[in-house]
């Protein structure tokens, strides 16, 4: 069967995993505001909009917790063609809901398939990548994220404002804003077909055993066909050695999560999810036309689809230069970044902002706007605080919460592990989903004090704590992380992958590659003999 083997095409089609992400994220924005939803489901509350809004959340939390299952033991393919049927279920149970508890279930299994995808997606893309370009490979998870979340938002706004009685006709809102939950069954559809096309991860190939098959998807990866190709034979050994030494240290199971030489790793991979959240950005993406109502922009749901425009045109930078600029760079100057758009942000609102009250209150207001900004010069300050803000996390934090614990992670517990760094992400955009609503009614301008802080804490966390990763095999991960050097010293040897290309290249080593079954060194009826280099490939990754 025909196989794909363009790297580029391979992760971006994957990707589309994300874009179910996105529709996720933004599947009620575009709806929140109208008369049809607020009629439909009984004009929901703050707390009971939070309520809907975290059902998702919570969903991929669980989603995100089984994925790791599924992914060792039927493949990344076929975890991420189960998201797709799972999505395609939720999506009708949201489309046809007549109530709050049925729209919450549709949501919730939805949220599960992305729990899933959103964990997956970029295992796959990094086992899949060349180390030149896994940050940008995997950075494309995160554009189809903002694609996702665009697309949809503009199609409920077309949806929601169609004519017919529409939200402008409160005595005849139509129903026409479930549209999308219905629409966004076709990329699944398309995502699941399309993975019948890809090859499996060579890296879990790998981990079970199937060599041949391992070897074969590398060659046709990166040198078109040939499994003789020095680059070809030389990450094959790399991976080989990587995982020969991990089943010596049996380095596989959630026990060795928690390990001391790996739970340093853990934690981090879960803080940069975590803090990918406690940055404040779902409160823009869930609830900026609130923001919009507060400071008296007129159609605020078109002004805040601005941001959706934005989210995707500077993920772009990223995608582009991550693996030059580095992760290290993009996570400290972006937090920083963050912090003084979310400071500048509060301080406006709390010296030019009045309680949301009867007098204050303008009829674009609703009741859940929590402050009135009656002063045009602020009010555009404020809603270009949060385009700043927007345009920051996109071009930093977005990608790099995906790139980052997708690469950090030995093979055979990589999916584990970037299983639970995404279960943080999904937690506390849950937890967030959920609290910002009675949080902005509450305590108003405060909430940005607070996320701004958030934002501080995470610039320190990453300078003291996250090591540049780029440039580096995935198998060459333990030795930047066990170097001993702190982590804002630049672990600059240079990566073994290239050295080990040269040898084989001069025929200083020979890479055995017996046909079925696993390549041994030096095994006497290949008659090939396996040399290593100075240095061995995989070094002593985990003491
Ligand atoms: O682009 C914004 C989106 O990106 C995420 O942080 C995922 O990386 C989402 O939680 C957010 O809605």
């Amino acid at each position: 069967m025909y196989q794909a083997s363009n790297v580029y095409f391979i992760c971006g089609f994957a990707a589309i995993g994300g874009a179910l992400f996105g529709f996720d994220i933004s599947s009620l924005s575009g709806t929140l505001g109208t008369q049809a939803y607020k009629r439909y489901f009984s004009n929901p509350v703050s707390y009971t909009q939070g309520g809907i809004t975290a059902s998702m959340p919570a969903g991929s939390l669980l989603g995100s917790l089984v994925s790791s299952f599924l992914a060792d033991k039927y493949s990344r393919k076929v975890a991420l063609q189960i998201s797709c049927v799972l999505w395609i279920i939720g999506s009708i149970l949201m489309t046809a809901s007549q109530n709050v508890p049925m729209l919450c279930i549709g949501r919730v299994v939805c949220g599960f398939s992305v729990g899933i995808a959103s964990a997956i997606v970029p295992v796959y893309q990094s086992e899949i990548a060349p180390k030149e370009i896994r940050g940008r490979v995997v950075s494309l998870q995160q554009w189809a994220i903002t694609w996702g979340i665009l697309i949809q938002y503009f199609i409920q706004f077309g949806a929601a404002h169609g004519t017919g009685g529409g939200p402008s006709d409160p005595d005849q809102p139509t129903a026409a804003f479930r549209i999308p939950w219905g629409i966004q069954m076709v990329p699944a559809v398309i995502l699941f077909v399309g993975l019948f096309f890809f090859p499996y991860s060579p890296r879990w190939l790998a981990s079970k055993d199937r060599w041949e098959e391992a070897l074969q998807v590398l060659a046709n990866l990166h040198g078109k066909g040939n499994t003789r190709h020095p680059k070809v034979l030389a990450q094959y050994q790399e991976i080989e050695d990587a995982l020969k030494f991990e089943r010596e240290q049996a380095v596989s199971s959630f026990k060795a999560l928690i390990e001391p030489r790996m739970l340093k790793r853990v934690a981090l991979g879960m803080s940069i999810q975590m803090w990918s959240q406690l940055c404040g950005m779902n409160i823009m993406m869930y609830y900026i036309v609130y923001i919009m109502e507060g400071a008296q922009i007129a159609s605020p749901l078109a002004t805040a689809s601005i941001q959706y425009v934005i989210n995707v045109v500077m993920t772009l930078p990223a995608i582009l230069f991550l693996d030059k600029w580095g992760r290290r760079p993009s996570l400290i100057y972006g937090s920083f970044g963050m912090m003084t758009w979310l400071f500048i942000s509060g301080a406006l609102q709390q010296y030019y902002g009045q309680p949301n009250t009867e007098e204050t209150r303008t009829p674009d207001n609703s009741d859940i706007t929590w402050i009135v900004i009656n002063n045009r010069p602020v009010s555009s300050a404020i809603v270009s605080c949060s385009y700043l803000f927007v345009a920051t996390f996109a071009t930093t934090w977005g990608p790099v919460s995906w790139t980052y614990p997708a690469e950090i992670f030995p093979s055979k517990i990589r999916a584990k592990a970037v299983s639970l760094s995404t279960s943080a992400n999904w937690f506390w955009n849950m937890v967030l989903a959920f609290a910002v609503p009675p949080l902005l009614w509450n305590i108003s301008y405060k909430m940005y004090y607070i996320f701004a802080a958030f934002n501080g804490a995470a610039f320190i966390h990453m300078a003291l704590m996250a090591p540049e990763t780029k440039g580096f095999t995935l198998e060459e991960m333990d030795e930047v992380f066990n170097s001993g050097r702190p982590a804002w010293k630049k672990f600059d040897r240079g990566s073994r992958l290239e050295e080990l290309e040269r040898e084989i290249e001069r025929g200083n080593v020979k890479v055995s590659v017996p046909p079925g079954g696993r390549p041994v060194a030096g095994d006497p009826e290949q008659g090939v003999e396996l040399k290593k280099v100075a240095t061995p490939p995989a070094g002593n990754p985990i003491s």
